[in-house]
């Protein structure tokens, strides 16, 4: 990591005086192998303790150089071995991986935040239980000022997401409604509408509009359009937001994983917000 003038990379005293959280991350594709790989060298406060791949064998394979190697399990025998899970899997494998552990008053960082729309009912077991469902900024950012601003009044949020063909392809938006995007030769939108919608037709594109839906003003009332254009190397994201604290415009040019629909900073994300934990100075919130 990039050391910081305050040496936030050093372990801090209290985080050697509190037992490490015992950290379990299910799939180990672009987000969940970086993570574990992070983990593995050492994350201040926290301690990889299982793992969950759908095929097995190849994750142990894939698991081979870790320092410290961690049982791979089933979905269902991750909630005993950890204190917190982070769900990097396919979106339909949300509510198996989450509510476990949300039913142990523990935390489940979520990266397929698309899927919570139509697992609503996790955030009540959250409440019930005691548990807590993060969404982390992820492949966004600025998710601190949305949540800032809502605070007050905010009056529109607007997204726009340009990415390379190759990170849409296959959506099921596009094969629904026959929107063959393979030979176009410069920008073509493809979907304008909310992310509640788009949580539908791109589950695995558009996780971070409903992030930032949720942050802000809703699925409902947050526009987005998507834009598959052949010259981008990389995920792009604007964002607008006006607000009456502020008016404020992001933006974001995600380096794609081997997964063409996956940025690197993701898995960043996640490893931020697990050192900040522990940490004696948190920056963001
Ligand atoms: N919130 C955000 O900002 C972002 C969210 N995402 C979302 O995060 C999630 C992970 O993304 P990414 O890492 O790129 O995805 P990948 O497709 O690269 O990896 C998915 C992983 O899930 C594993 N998996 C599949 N089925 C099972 C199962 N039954 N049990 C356990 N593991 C299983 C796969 O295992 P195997 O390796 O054996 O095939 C694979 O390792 C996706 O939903 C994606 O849409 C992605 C980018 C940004
Ligand atoms: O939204 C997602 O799931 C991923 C994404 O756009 C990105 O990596 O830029």
């Amino acid at each position: 990591m990039t050391e910081t003038p305050l040496g936030l990379s050093q372990t801090p005293a209290h985080a050697r005086a509190l037992p490490p959280l015992r950290v379990a991350v299910a799939g180990l594709g672009a987000v969940g192998l970086k993570i574990v790989e992070a983990l593995d060298e050492g994350l201040d406060g926290c301690v990889l303790t299982a793992v969950s791949a759908r095929d097995r064998t190849a994750a142990v394979d894939r698991l081979s150089a870790l320092a410290r190697p961690v049982p791979v399990v089933d979905i269902a025998e991750l909630e005993p071995l950890a204190d917190l899970v982070v769900e990097c899997a396919p979106a339909a494998l949300l509510p198996s991986i989450v509510e476990p552990f949300l039913r142990a008053g523990k935390t489940a960082v979520v990266l397929s935040s698309g899927a919570l729309l139509a697992n609503e009912g996790l955030v009540a077991t959250a409440r019930a239980h005691g548990g807590q469902i993060v969404v982390p900024t992820g492949a966004l950012l600025g998710l601190d000022a949305v949540t800032a601003a809502a605070e007050g009044e905010i009056r529109a949020v607007r997204m726009v997401t340009r990415k390379p063909v190759r990170g849409l392809v296959g959506a099921p938006y596009l094969v629904e409604n026959g929107i063959a995007i393979e030979d176009i030769t410069g920008p073509l939108r493809i979907f304008h509408g909310t992310p509640r919608e788009a949580a539908v037709g791109f589950p695995a594109n558009l996780n971070v509009a409903v992030a930032l839906s949720l942050a802000g003003i809703g699925p409902d009332r947050t526009t987005l359009e998507i834009w598959a254009d052949p010259a981008l190397e990389r995920n792009t994201h604007r964002i607008e937001v006006e607000a009456d604290s502020a008016t404020f415009t992001m933006a974001i040019e995600n380096i794609p994983t081997d997964n063409p629909k996956t940025g690197r900073i993701t898995a960043l994300s996640v490893l931020a917000y697990l050192r900040k934990l522990r940490a004696p100075l948190r920056v963001g919130s």
